[in-house]
Parts: C-alpha cells; sequence; structure tokens
C-alpha cells in the first residue's frame, strides 16, 4: 500500500543520511518519563547504522521561541545511546559549523543527532534558505516521524523535495498498523480527545463529529468547551478566545447526531501540584479561585459506559493531569477499562500522543490497547482523512 520509497530502496553504504525522528518525549525534571517515542526508532536507525550509512537526526522539542536551553535535545541523546547500546554524538546547532563539523567527524555506522530543529524560524516557516542549510548536511533523507507528519515544516516537509527521500521503518509500520485497524472501523465509533493542545486539535472536531457516533472530551479541552456554554471553570487551563469554535463544534455535532459527552464532574485544587488538597465538584458549582485538573467520578462512569456502547475507540489526549496524583485517576480508570473491553474481544482501541502514550504505560493499560500509535495530532489529520504533509512528500 506505500506509495513511496523504502528503506528497501536506500543505498546508505557511506553516506550521510538525514533522518527525521520523533524526540519530543515526555519529560520531568531533565528526565525522560516515557521512553517509547524512542524505542519506535530504533529499528531505522539500527537498519542504516548496521549497512554502514551515517545516522544523522533531526528532531524538535517542545515549542521554543528561539534557542532556549530548557528546550535542548542534549538530555535526549544520552537516553538515545542508552537504548541503542551505541554512542550518540550532539551537535549544538542542527545547521552552520558545529552541524557540519560533527557531521564531518562521523564514521560509516555513527549516530549523531543534531540541537532541536526548533531553535531556527526556518523550522517552523518551511524556509527554503534553512532547508538549504540542513541539506548541505546529508546526502539522502529518511522521514521517521509519523507523529510530526501533519506539520510541513522544513526538516518534516521541505526536505523531502532536495534530497532523495525515504520512510522510515516506524513511518511505514505506523501507516500500516492505522489502516488495518481503522480504515473500515466498525461501529459505533467513539473518540475521546483530551489534553493541552486545544489550539491546535480544536479545529479537527469539527471534521470529527461527522465521522464518529460520540465523541468524549476531557482534560483542557473539555474545559474550552464548558467555558463556552457559560459554565465556570476558575482557573482551569482552557483557551477562552476560541469559545466560538467550541460553539460551532456542538452545533455541528448536533446536525450530524454524534453524542457529545462532557464532563458532569470535575477534581479541583488551588494549585497544580502533586498531592495538593482536591475536592470534586459539579461542572455547574467550580470554585472561581481553583482549577479542573480531572474528570471526577461520575464523568469516569459516563466515558465508560461510552466504551461499553463502541465497538471502536480512537483516543487522544488525557482525560486529567495524569502526571501529577491523584489526579491521574480519571485518565487510569478510563484507559484500564477500555484495555479490558479490548482484552474481552469486544472492542478495537487504537490511542496516540506522546502524553497519552505515557498515560497508558502509567495506568498498565497500554498492552490491552489494540494499537498504540506515537503520534496524537497526525494521528487525528490521518483519522480525518486530511493529507499529511510529510507523508505526502516522501510520494512526490
Ligand atoms: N485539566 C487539565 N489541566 C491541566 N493540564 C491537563 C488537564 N488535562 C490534561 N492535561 C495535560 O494535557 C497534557 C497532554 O496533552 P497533549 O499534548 O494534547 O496530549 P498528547 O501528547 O497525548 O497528544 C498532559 O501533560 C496533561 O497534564
Ligand atoms: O508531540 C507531538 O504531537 P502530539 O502532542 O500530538 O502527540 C509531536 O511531536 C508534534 O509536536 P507539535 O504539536 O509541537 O508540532
Amino acid at each position: 500500500m506505500t506509495a513511496f520509497r523504502t528503506l528497501d530502496q536506500a543505498e546508505v553504504k557511506g553516506k550521510r543520511v538525514l533522518v527525521r525522528v520523533d524526540l519530543n518525549v515526555p519529560m520531568e525534571n531533565g528526565r525522560i518519563t516515557d521512553a517509547t517515542r524512542i524505542e519506535r526508532i530504533l529499528p531505522t536507525l539500527r537498519e542504516i547504522s548496521d549497512k554502514g550509512g551515517k545516522v544523522i537526526l533531526l528532531a524538535h522539542f517542545g515549542r521554543p521561541k528561539g534557542r532556549d536551553p530548557k528546550e535542548s535535545l542534549k538530555p535526549v541523546a544520552e537516553a538515545l545511546a542508552q537504548h541503542l547500546k551505541k554512542g550518540v554524538a550532539f551537535a549544538d546547532d542542527c545547521i552552520g559549523e558545529a552541524a557540519a563539523t560533527a557531521v564531518g567527524a562521523l564514521k560509516d555506522g555513527g549516530v549523531l543527532l543534531l540541537e532541536n530543529t526548533r531553535f531556527h524560524a526556518g523550522e517552523e516557516k518551511n524556509d527554503p534558505a534553512f532547508v538549504q542549510e540542513l541539506a548541505k548536511l546529508g546526502d539522502l533523507y529518511v522521514n521517521d516521524a509519523f507523529s510530526t507528519a501533519h506539520r510541513a515544516h522544513a526538516s518534516t516537509e521541505g526536505l523531502a523535495h532536495v534530497l532523495p527521500s525515504f520512510a522510515g521503518r516506524t513511518m511505514q509500520a505506523e501507516l500500516d498498523a492505522l489502516a488495518k485497524g481503522l480504515e473500515s472501523p466498525k461501529r459505533p465509533l467513539v473518540a475521546i480527545v483530551g489534553g493541552a493542545k486545544v489550539s491546535t486539535k480544536i479545529d479537527l472536531l469539527e471534521n470529527l463529529v461527522q465521522k464518529v457516533d460520540a465523541l468524549v472530551i476531557g482534560g483542557g479541552m473539555a474545559n474550552t468547551f464548558l467555558h463556552a456554554m457559560g459554565l465556570g471553570i476558575g482557573k482551569s487551563l482552557a483557551e477562552k478566545d476560541l469559545a466560538d469554535t467550541a460553539l460551532r463544534i456542538l452545533d455541528r455535532a448536533r446536525e450530524t447526531n454524534c453524542a457529545i459527552i462532557l464532563p458532569v464532574d470535575g477534581v479541583c485544587a488551588y494549585d497544580f501540584k502533586a498531592g495538593a488538597y482536591n475536592q470534586t465538584f459539579g461542572i455547574d458549582a467550580i470554585p472561581d479561585d481553583q482549577m479542573i485538573l480531572d474528570v471526577g467520578s461520575q464523568s469516569v462512569e459516563r466515558v465508560n459506559a461510552a466504551i461499553n456502547d463502541a465497538k471502536t475507540l480512537v483516543w487522544n489526549g488525557p482525560l486529567g493531569a495524569f502526571e501529577i496524583t491523584p489526579f491521574d485517576q480519571g485518565t487510569v480508570a478510563t484507559a484500564r477499562h477500555a484495555a479490558e473491553r479490548t482484552r474481552a474481544g469486544k472492542l478495537v482501541s487504537v490511542a496516540g500522543g506522546g502524553d497519552t502514550v505515557s498515560a497508558l504505560n502509567h495506568a498498565g493499560a497500554a498492552d490491552g490497547f489494540s494499537y498504540v500509535s506515537t503520534a496524537g495530532g497526525a494521528f487525528l489529520e490521518w483519522l480525518e482523512g486530511k493529507p499529511l504533509p510529510g507523508v505526502d512528500a516522501l510520494k512526490a
């Protein structure tokens, strides 16, 4: 089914291979809390290295505005070396002299990680001059970052047009697995969308409500909808300027008969910190000076009932701030329930996203899902049927 060239067609021996990977891994205090994205790229890196190619990794981390040491990929290079069981060199910049010197020093089979591509504005602008700067460093381009394929950036899209380009093994595996699991899903099809990236994901919901039978909304995404509906959400994470978009999505859901399941209660605290004093309130009684950090037990019951009704479930975005206890409980309970239904053969469940995978691992539920993708936003866009620039560029 692949309409692009893969590593089977790439002659990598002695070549400088620029490999775009997703190393945007969940991190707390400089420590990686979930290494799934690292583990998934190992087959591609090992294959190129074993065939005698020089592996030059391009990746982003976070959403920095310019160079910011807090968003350096250096700690990730160290973790990658441990997983790869092989040294990983690191260059302080992804273009210019630092990068060129590091590439020049690389032996056949060696691995080098270049600093965060988003330290340069040209990355997100897909600036042709920046693309050329990157292209100077390589002979071939391999894209193994399905989870960034919805971004038309220099390292995810631009490079594919100027160097011979190939899909990596993870890119191939993700597209194959999603096609197999979801191309003709059994209905009812239920989606759960939560998390914090409200502005980059909310527009997708307008199409999604035309495709799914029910949409469960949690996390910061739910808070944005609750605010739009005129409910007080106190200090909760939300993007209030997207209220009109949220109302339009609710209208569209009514037209398309898509059931919308929003929280009916919220676990609230004064501060965003582990172990914070917390109380559960009905959704119409959230105190002004508190924030909703998780869905309450009545909401969990509703989400689990929606999972019971589903034959297919797709999930991106945790229902609460699962990194800090006890605000992980809603996500953990519903993830375990979905895993149980899947193990019982009653549900096909596909989940994805950097933090979502981390949450499922935290719940001990990832193994129970039919498929776990590294991709969140890219997965939702794929589901919508939207063209993914990173994939399309490989086909060009
Ligand atoms: N109610 C909430 N308040 C604050 N943060 C939340 C809330 N619900 C979820 N989150 C945060 O959302 C983040 C994950 O969102 P997102 O990046 O969209 O997911 P993914 O990486 O799986 O695509 C997590 O860090 C989690 O703490
Ligand atoms: O973590 C990512 O996506 P995800 O949060 O949708 O899983 C990707 O690395 C893309 O990051 P971006 O949403 O800052 O472009």
